[in-house]
């Protein structure tokens, strides 16, 4: 076998996510799930829960997350490699804990994750290696053989993801009005997270301000809006926003945020924007609300044209790229020194977290990083 098909020493790969309602029943303890312990506000709750009664109490991202799976599985098998694929969430079943059971117990050992989330932070990398934790603890109870649980690098510069997302823009600006086309300007947009977070987020020996989280998204941003400008000819004025900011209002979040940021490029007199939803995986409700709605709304309401780009999704390109960074962690984990690849300036991500990476505020066990207390 060459790199092109050996996933040993790996024998299962999990597809780690967040997780959704699937009907009106399924919103309130969805919600309380993702918030136990987090000190989000009722409103905020209340408020929340209304987006999701807006589509029937459905979010879409388990769906997704469906279809990502079954591409994974068909691109492995067409190309060769033969790993299973599992799926579990933090929030909703299938819940991680019962996914990762069944993998013990078809008898794998050494299980690759793939979390949907291509960035450095608490809530985007390590909760997902805390929940892996909790798993564990909870198979150890019930007297299971753990298997060994790696994560796969921050992919938000690998090819397959920024390739993508240029052509999605390059797409984007085609649905503007050819009046408007040339002057559009673009919004990267991605989750708020309260500034300490984000300040703590990646290795402790960090980037300062705005930590590993927003020094990845402005490189993702500068890469993407430097292909834009080769691809078009025309360079375009483009701005890192966030969106779906919760917490209590006395807590500093990132910003500014999309819709401010959308009036602000009014008063400045922009011709059109492209909102970019740099931060997501895929259309799920943080995308379809906060953008297609709100943020839509409030263009609407300026007169201000604007499209949303796409996200990766289950895009081929995306999904070769996952299986590169798959075959590209087995090889290294045999020994091999494979190519890693990654655009933008900052190189590829580590693969083993270093103990304090994205620090949480409360200390809890977290699997598949340097400070793991499992094999
Ligand atoms: C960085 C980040 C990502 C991207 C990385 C990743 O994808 O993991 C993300 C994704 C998502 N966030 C999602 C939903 C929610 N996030 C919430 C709350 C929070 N998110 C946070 C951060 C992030 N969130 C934070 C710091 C909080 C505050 C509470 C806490 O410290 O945990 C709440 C509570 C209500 C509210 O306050 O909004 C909900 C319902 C969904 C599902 C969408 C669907 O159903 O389709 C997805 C993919
Ligand atoms: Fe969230």
């Amino acid at each position: 076998m060459d790199r092109a098909t050996d996933p040993r020493p790996y024998d299962a790969l999990l597809l780690l996510s967040f997780g959704g309602p699937e009907g009106p029943d399924d919103v309130l303890p969805f919600l309380e799930n993702v918030t136990r312990g987090r000190g989000i506000p009722r409103e905020r709750l209340a408020e929340v829960g209304a987006h999701y009664h807006l589509f029937d109490g459905v979010s879409p991202i388990n769906g997704h997350n469906r279809d990502l799976l079954a591409a994974l599985r068909a691109d492995f098998a067409d190309h060769g490699l033969d790993l299973p694929v599992y799926w579990g969430n933090r929030n909703w079943a299938p819940y991680v804990t019962d996914t990762l059971r069944e993998i013990v117990r078809d008898g794998h050992r050494r299980v690759l994750t793939l979390a949907t989330s291509a960035y450095s932070s608490y809530s985007s990398c390590r909760q997902y290696r805390e929940d892996l934790a909790a798993a564990l603890a909870t198979l150890a109870e019930e007297g299971l053989d753990l298997p060994h649980v790696d994560k796969l690098r921050v992919y938000y510069n690998h090819p397959g993801f920024l390739e993508t997302m240029a052509d999605g823009v390059l797409t984007a600006l085609d649905a503007l009005p050819a009046g408007v086309r040339d002057g559009a300007v673009l919004a990267f947009s991605t989750h708020s997270i309260p500034t300490a977070a984000a300040d703590t987020s990646g290795p402790p020996d960090g980037h300062g301000p705005g930590g590993a989280y927003v020094a990845e998204h402005l490189d993702a941003a500068r890469w993407i809006a430097d292909a834009v400008a080769e691809r078009t000819g025309v360079t375009r004025d483009w701005e890192l926003v966030y969106q779906s900011r919760s917490g209590a209002p006395h807590i500093p979040w990132l910003e500014p945020d999309i819709c401010d940021h959308l009036r602000t490029l009014h008063g400045k007199g922009a011709p059109a924007v492209v909102m970019v939803p740099i931060g997501f995986v895929s259309d799920h409700m943080e995308v379809l609300y906060d953008l297609d709605t709100e943020a839509l709304t409030v263009a609407a309401e300026l007169g201000l044209p604007a499209v949303r780009s796409a996200t990766v999704g289950t895009d081929p390109r995306f999904v070769e790229g996952v299986r590169d960074l798959v075959l590209e962690r087995a090889a290294t984990e045999r020994g091999e020194a494979p190519r890693r690849c990654a655009l933008g300036t900052l190189g590829p991500g580590h693969d083993l977290c270093p103990v304090g990476c994205c620090a949480a505020r409360t200390p809890r066990p977290a699997a598949a990083g340097a400070d793991s207390p499992y094999a």
